[in-house]
């Protein structure tokens, strides 16, 4: 049985990223659950003739049976941005949603790969896995993908606790390809560092053509890919934010997942936020970049059966990269650290 719970089903992001999963024959039961609405939306996905079952569960009351055993528990719950407000504006709701939708996974389905939609993203990675330390859920007989190393509880603890920066990836694409004139599709650029603003990180000098863009149009584009958030909240004016394109997203990097870890596909790579494992050369390596006290950070990830199968390098950085690193680290470690303070100052759970 391969079930996916999806927290927030109801929603914008909620139901294309339904509809995109119920497409997907590596799952057997979708499990929808949102605070209102699911019934129906369950109902209608329901009439699909792919394989997976679909069930709907409506509040607080069923979200044990909704999230029990998942394999995969994505997150898109939670109140989107209006404009003129930042990601971190969304912490004082979502915070609270994302720490009791967590403590149901840590108590119900604590094998479960988590993936992150809800913002903060910077924030609420951080607050899933002190959730999930308190709950100390690792399971012993769950295998670790490389029997060699020694790895401590905290890590095994965090392999599987993504951010889903997906959404930033796609937008490099999409707006790479048309100035170098590539096929956006297969055009695969790494965006690294955190999910708001100044913190997402394109590496445009490792991709091949970017080398005949101008300084400007770098910086434009940089810029675009940086705060193309900002243009669907503009874009749609008080109505949310980007919906079906993070679906479009969020189902690549959730089937992702499950592709690594169910049909046990190798070599597939995703930039995603996670923490960064002290145990990992591809950590340790980022550290030297951005500082021992940032300690999440979206790097491209070899996904296998336990989640992160290895934390990759993110590679040569050029100098106008290096000041965009630098002007990250301090939102970036803001963010983290009132994730964090969020649960270990909290109230006990
Ligand atoms: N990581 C990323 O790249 C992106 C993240 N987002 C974030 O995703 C989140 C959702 O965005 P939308 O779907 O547009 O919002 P939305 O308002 O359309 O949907 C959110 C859903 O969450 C549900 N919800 C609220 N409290 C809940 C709870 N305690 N348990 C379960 N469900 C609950 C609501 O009933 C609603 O159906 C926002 O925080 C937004 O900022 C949005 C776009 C991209
Ligand atoms: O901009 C927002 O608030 C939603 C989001 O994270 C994105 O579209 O990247």
């Amino acid at each position: 049985m391969v079930k996916v719970t999806v927290c927030g089903a109801a929603g914008g992001i909620g139901q294309p990223l339904s509809l995109l999963l119920k497409q997907s024959d590596l799952i057997t039961h979708l499990s929808l659950y949102d605070i209102v609405n699911t019934p129906g939306v369950a109902a209608d996905l329901s009439h699909i003739n792919t394989k997976s079952k679909v069930t709907g569960h409506v509040g607080a009351a069923q979200l044990e049976e909704a999230i029990k055993d998942s394999a995969i528990v994505v997150i898109p719950a939670g109140v989107p941005r209006k404009p003129g407000m930042t990601r971190d504006d969304l912490f004082k709701i979502n915070a609270g949603i994302v720490r009791d939708l967590a403590v149901a996974a840590a108590k119900f389905a604590p094998k479960a790969f988590m993936c992150i939609i809800s913002n903060p993203v910077n924030s609420t990675v951080p607050i899933v896995t002190e959730v999930f330390k308190q709950f100390n859920v690792y399971d012993p007989k769950r295998p670790v993908g490389d029997k060699d190393r020694v790895r401590d509880l905290q890590s095994l603890l965090l392999d599987r606790i993504f951010g889903v920066t997906t959404l930033d990836i796609v937008r490099a694409s999409t707006f790479v390809s048309d100035l170098i004139g590539a096929e956006a599709s297969t055009l695969r650029i790494p965006v690294v560092g955190g999910h708001s603003g100044v913190t997402i990180l394109p590496l445009l000098s490792q991709v091949a053509g970017t080398d005949k863009l101008t300084k400007e149009q770098i910086e434009q584009v940089t810029h675009r890919i940086q705060f193309g958030g900002d243009e669907v909240v503009k874009a749609k004016d008080g109505a949310g934010s980007a919906t079906l394109s993070m679906a479009f997203a969020g189902a690549r990097f959730a089937l992702n997942v499950l592709e690594a870890s169910v049909k046990g596909t190798s070599n597939i790579v995703e930039c995603t936020y996670v923490h960064l494992d002290a145990d990992q050369a591809g950590a340790k390596e980022t550290k030297s970049v951005v500082g021992d006290k940032v300690e999440y950070f979206s790097v491209p990830v070899e996904l296998g059966p336990n989640g992160v199968q290895k934390i990759l390098p993110i590679g040569q950085i050029n100098d106008y990269e290096k000041g965009l690193f630098a002007a990250a680290v301090p939102e970036l470690t803001g963010n983290i650290s009132k994730g964090s303070a969020f649960i270990t100052e909290g109230a006990k759970l």
